[in-house]
Formats: C-alpha cells, sequence, structure tokens
C-alpha cells in the first residue's frame, strides 16, 4: 500500500474551501508561518478580490499519522464553488480517490452541495462529511447534521465538525483522511496512463499540464503521447505542487503533478485526455470526462475601433490559459471588426472582461448575451445560430428550438410560493418534482430554458428568498418553441447589435422594456431620436430621446479657455466606449440594456 491519499473538496460557494486548504498548508508545514495570508490558494487577483476560486489549484502535502507514526503524501484538488465553473469540479473528481464534503454550519445543504455530493457518488468517490465555520456563534450544527444524514446517510456522530478559520478539528480531518480514504491502486511497472485534468501556459515554460498519474510513471526525457491525437512530445521536467511548482525526479502511479512537455498551446493538453508513453504505449485511454461547451455568447468590440488586432491578440493569450473560452471573428454594421465569444456563463463573461481591461488595458464593448438556438429551415438545413444578427428571416424558418435546463432549488418552505411563481410564471418554467431535503428546506426541481435563467435569474432568486434560496442546473438538450426576433432600430435604422431573440409571449412586454431603458441610456442629441422595436414585420414598441437644447460649452459663458478645454477633453474621453450609428452616439451600457431591464425588477 502506498502511502498516497489523494482528495478533492467539494461544498457550495463559500463555504470554505480555499480555507481550509490554507489550514492544511500550515499545519503540515508547507507554508511557512510569514508567508501564510489569506486565501494563499487563489492566486487571480480577480479570485481574490471577489472571494471566489475559478481556476483549481492542486496541492501536496506531506502530513505525519499521529496513530502509525507514517509520512503520508496527501494531494488535494480544490475546486470551483460558482455553478459557471462546475465542469472544473468534474474534471477534480476524476483525478482523486476521495472527497470531503464541506458544508457551512450557519447555511446547511445548499444546491452545489447536492449537486457535488451527486457527481463524486457518480465518480465513485470515498466521501467524508465535514461541518464548517463552528467557530461561528450561529452555527447550526445539529441541523446541518440533519440535513447531511438525508443527503448522504452518513449518522451525525460520523460527521467531522472543523472550524478551517481557527484550525479547530482539522488535523481529525487529515487522519481521517488516511484512515478512510482509499490509496492510489495503480503500479509503478505498469505502462503510463496519466489523465490530463488541467492545464496552464506559463509564459516563460509553455503549457504546464497537471496530471494524476493512474499507471506507470514518467520522468524528465520520457518520450510521451497524448493519446487522442496520438501527438509525442519529450518530457522537459515533472514536479508537485507544494503549492508552489516543484521539480521531483520522476511522477509515479497514485500521484497528482505536472508534466512540462514543449507543448506551445493549452490546445495540445486537452483537459479529460491521457498521456501515455509513445514507445510503449498503452491500448486503453482513461475514461475521459464531458468536453466544455459554451453555454452563452456575446459580441465583443475593441473601445476604439482601430484595436481589433490588438483584442484579438489578447484574447489569443487569454485563452492559453482558459480553454472554456471561444471565439471567432465577426463583423458588425454598428461596431465594426470583432469577435463573437462564448462564455460558460455570466461571471465567467465578466472574468474575461475584467481581465482583459486589467492584464492587457483593453477596454471592449459588449453586446447583451443569448443562448445558441437551433433552427430548421424550410428547404430541410438545420442551423445553430448563437447571433441575433444571423437568425434567419421568419418566413424561412420551420421550426426553432432552444436549449433547456433541469433547475434544482433548495428553499426555506416560506419562500416556496414566490419562487414557483418567479419560474413558472415568468420564466416559462414547468415545475417537475418538489422534495423534502431535510430540516426546514426544499428542493424543487424544473425544466427551463437556458436563456430565462442566464441574466437575472441568480439576483431575481436571492432576492425574493432573502439570501436563503440556492440553485444548480444543468442542460438537458433542446426543445422546439415559440421564439421570434425582436430588430432594434436606433433613428430609424436597425442596429443589429441590439436585437434579440424573445419568445412570442414575452416580445411585447420585453421591447417595451427594452426600448425605454435605450431612451434613458442614449445621450441626447441635437435632434429627436425614435428608439423602435421591430417583430413579425411590425413596429411592436417605440421610445423617443428627445432633443437636446443647449450645448456643453453653452456652461462656460465664454472666459475661462482652460475649463472649456478640460470639457472638450472629458467629452473625448467618454467617446472612447461611443459608437456612431449613422449620427447616434450609443455608448457602451446601451449594449447590455438588456441586462439592465432585469436589474429594475429587482429594485
Ligand atoms: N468564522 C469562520 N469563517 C470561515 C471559516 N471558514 C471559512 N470562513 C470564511 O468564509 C468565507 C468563504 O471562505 P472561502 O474559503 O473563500 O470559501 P470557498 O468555499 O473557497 O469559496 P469559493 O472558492 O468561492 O467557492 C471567507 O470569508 C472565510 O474567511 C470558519 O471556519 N469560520
Amino acid at each position: 500500500m502506498k502511502n498516497v491519499r489523494n482528495i478533492s473538496i467539494i461544498a457550495h460557494i463559500d463555504h470554505g474551501k480555499t480555507t481550509l486548504s490554507d489550514r492544511i498548508l500550515e499545519i503540515t508545514g508547507a507554508i511557512e508561518p510569514r508567508k501564510m495570508r489569506a486565501q494563499y490558494l487563489d492566486s487571480m487577483d480577480i479570485e481574490r478580490e471577489r472571494g471566489i476560486t475559478i481556476k483549481s489549484h492542486p496541492l501536496r502535502v506531506f502530513y505525519k499519522s499521529k496513530k502509525d507514526g507514517q509520512i503520508y503524501e496527501i494531494n488535494i484538488v480544490d475546486t470551483p464553488g460558482h455553478v459557471d465553473f462546475t465542469y472544473e469540479v468534474d474534471r477534480s473528481l476524476a483525478a482523486v480517490e476521495g472527497a470531503i464534503l464541506l458544508v457551512d454550519a450557519t447555511q446547511g445543504v445548499q444546491a452545489q452541495t447536492v449537486a457535488n455530493t451527486y457527481k463524486a457518488v457518480e465518480h465513485n468517490l470515498e466521501i467524508i462529511p465535514v461541518i464548517n465555520k463552528i467557530d461561528l456563534p450561529n452555527a447550526n450544527i445539529t441541523e446541518t447534521e440533519l440535513e447531511i444524514e438525508d443527503l448522504i446517510g452518513i449518522p451525525g456522530d460520523e460527521i467531522y465538525k472543523i472550524s478551517a478559520k481557527e484550525g479547530t478539528g482539522v488535523e481529525e480531518l487529515l487522519e481521517a483522511i488516511i484512515e478512510k480514504i482509499p490509496a492510489p491502486s495503480g503500479k509503478d511497472e505498469d505502462k503510463l496512463k496519466a489523465l490530463i485534468f488541467d492545464a496552464k501556459y506559463d509564459k516563460y515554460r509553455g503549457v504546464i499540464v497537471y496530471v494524476r498519474i493512474f499507471d506507470g510513471s514518467v520522468k524528465s526525457g520520457d518520450k510521451i503521447m497524448t493519446f487522442s491525437n496520438k501527438q509525442t512530445y519529450e518530457v522537459v521536467e515533472v514536479g508537485a505542487f507544494t503549492p508552489e511548482m516543484k521539480k521531483v525526479d520522476s511522477l509515479n502511479a497514485g500521484d497528482i503533478g505536472y508534466i512540462i512537455a514543449g507543448m506551445k498551446e493549452v490546445s495540445m493538453a486537452k483537459i479529460g485526455d491521457t498521456i501515455t508513453s509513445a514507445k510503449d504505449p498503452t491500448k486503453e485511454p482513461l475514461p475521459g470526462y464531458k468536453e466544455v461547451k459554451p453555454m452563452v455568447y456575446a459580441g465583443m468590440y475593441p473601445g476604439i475601433p482601430e484595436y481589433y488586432e490588438e483584442l484579438r491578440k489578447a484574447l489569443e493569450k487569454l485563452k492559453l490559459n482558459d480553454s472554456a473560452l471561444v471565439f471567432n471573428p465577426d463583423h458588425s454594421p454598428a461596431l465594426g471588426f470583432g469577435f463573437r465569444c462564448g462564455f460558460l456563463g455570466l461571471l465567467h463573461m465578466d472574468v474575461v472582461k475584467e481581465r482583459l481591461e486589467r492584464e492587457f488595458e483593453m477596454a471592449v464593448i459588449l453586446t447583451a448575451p443569448n443562448v445558441e438556438y437551433k433552427v430548421v429551415l424550410k428547404n430541410g438545413e438545420e442551423l445553430l445560430i448563437n447571433d441575433p444578427a444571423k437568425f434567419p428571416s421568419e418566413s424561412e424558418i420551420q421550426e426553432v428550438y432552444e436549449p433547456y435546463v433541469k433547475l434544482s432549488i433548495i428553499t426555506p418552505p416560506e419562500y416556496l410560493g414566490k419562487l414557483m411563481n418567479l419560474v413558472q410564471n415568468e420564466k416559462r418554467g414547468t415545475m417537475i418534482s418538489t422534495e423534502n431535503a431535510g430540516f426546514e428546506r426544499v428542493v424543487l426541481n424544473f425544466e427551463v430554458p437556458l436563456a430565462e435563467i442566464i441574466f437575472d435569474f441568480f439576483d431575481r432568486m436571492k432576492a425574493l428568498s432573502r439570501g436563503y434560496a440556492s440553485m444548480d442546473y444543468e442542460l438537458i438538450g433542446y426543445r422546439k418553441s415559440d421564439l421570434v426576433k425582436v430588430t432594434i432600430l436606433v433613428n430609424k435604422e436597425p442596429v443589429e447589435a441590439l436585437s434579440m431573440i424573445a419568445h412570442k409571449d414575452k416580445a411585447y412586454t420585453m421591447a417595451r422594456k427594452l426600448v425605454d431603458k435605450l431612451a434613458e441610456l442614449i445621450p441626447q442629441h441635437q435632434f429627436e431620436i425614435p428608439i423602435q422595436a421591430k417583430a413579425g414585420g411590425r413596429i411592436i414598441a417605440r421610445s423617443t430621446v428627445k432633443a437636446l437644447r443647449k450645448d456643453v460649452l453653452a456652461k462656460c459663458y465664454g472666459g475661462d479657455v482652460t475649463r472649456k478645454m478640460k470639457l472638450l477633453e472629458k467629452q473625448k474621453e467618454g467617446k472612447k466606449k461611443l459608437r456612431e450609428i449613422g449620427r447616434v452616439s450609443i455608448p457602451q451600457e446601451a449594449f447590455l440594456a438588456l441586462l439592465k431591464v432585469g436589474e429594475d425588477e429587482n429594485s
């Protein structure tokens, strides 16, 4: 039996995964106390600021067991908690034998706790349930115990209780990991089989492939092959995550670590692919896992049109590290040259936009996101459309299908009515079932169009349930739907970048809200600007931006030249994110007006 244990920590967002990993690093002496800072593992700035984990960070620690005095290598794969990034949970779970199921004692079992537990069960993992944050005065340990018991049938006295923040119970948990999680079963002598569970691009070293070695071993100088496309590479370095990357002589069966082998792009290291030996390859690859597909699409244009090339380079660099990001060149009459981008969800979209701004100093204009529709034309042709501008005309369309998800919401019963009303009456959802989820908690299962939940659903749900409800969703396929394209005309000119696809029953209300919002967001000009929404060949809503009387300089009573200059400079600055459509300047916010329409309903 090898003294190795590989685990993952799964939990709902904010239940304390990163804090627990931090504490383990500290207790095992992997990081000197003076270097320790909170959220050591959340290395991206955006991660630390928003307090969310986006990329998974593996780490290796050594722990001397108090029971048998032996030293154990424990590899921990941290996982992200936000629903946009759940695919990373699957990757991590495929690389380990056991999971710590971490539940916040003040929050209890939440939607992602349930979703992730099911995933761990699917991967046949040994699960150790843990209640965290027991130091908090409002910790509800007994109720949380009952909820966990209900979820996985493990009795309360076998559930570990810890404070990841203060360290209480963490050593006992480490002992439990050694005792309860099975050691890896592979053999060093067998043919190499390593699972790629992540990959990162490093400016200086090229692609760093994160692997779990199932069988065999690998060291520098070895010739390896990626199973899916039979590409071969020579290994330059292998190492472990301590958590900093540290070179080791070899990685053996059961280990988690990294391989650097001269790959130029992250796409060469396909997540879920098997790495084997080029000389003596395995015949059977490891079972891979689902490829990540974007859920939402949006147009992205450089803030200043001339910066198209720079934006392309920046996106390419981001993509080196973010294989979930998809982009293709696009052109819009209103916005010029840009890209059609695919994202995992709105948080992912936000993160990409923010990284472009911070890391590449690229201001970008984003258009309202939408899902991918399937359109069957009268001539039998089938199209996948992720850009409303490319939606065929009504006369050509036979049928339209849209993606649906299974949505699960966990809520205290008092909010049940409001939430059902939200999903069924406002979001075109159908209730499938309700279940009791232990103490004072109900699970509601719905089938809902994906388009209805990507925008403001999460915030609406939180507002209606005073923060208590939580949600999770997964794609279940396409369903036929009655959809129409709504085109927006600004000053009588169609602006495709503002168009949207809406359900027939909602097209009118959405169009009404959208034109009103646009009228608020588009600044006044010297002339009146009509804003119209058109669907099925008719104008269905209209709003107006009134003409401006005075010009900005009128404020300055002639005299003060510097003030005048400043004002003009400021206007120029402001214009960077404006686009001229005919004679009208449209600001960035207007292109996201569709998202803002939802915001009003929250207030
Ligand atoms: N009082 C108390 N606070 C804790 C404890 N564990 C975590 N926290 C706090 O809870 C918040 C969330 O903790 P994180 O470790 O960032 O949670 P996470 O699960 O990694 O979050 P995501 O990566 O975004 O899913 C932070 O403010 C922590 O300081 C604990 O045992 N006691």
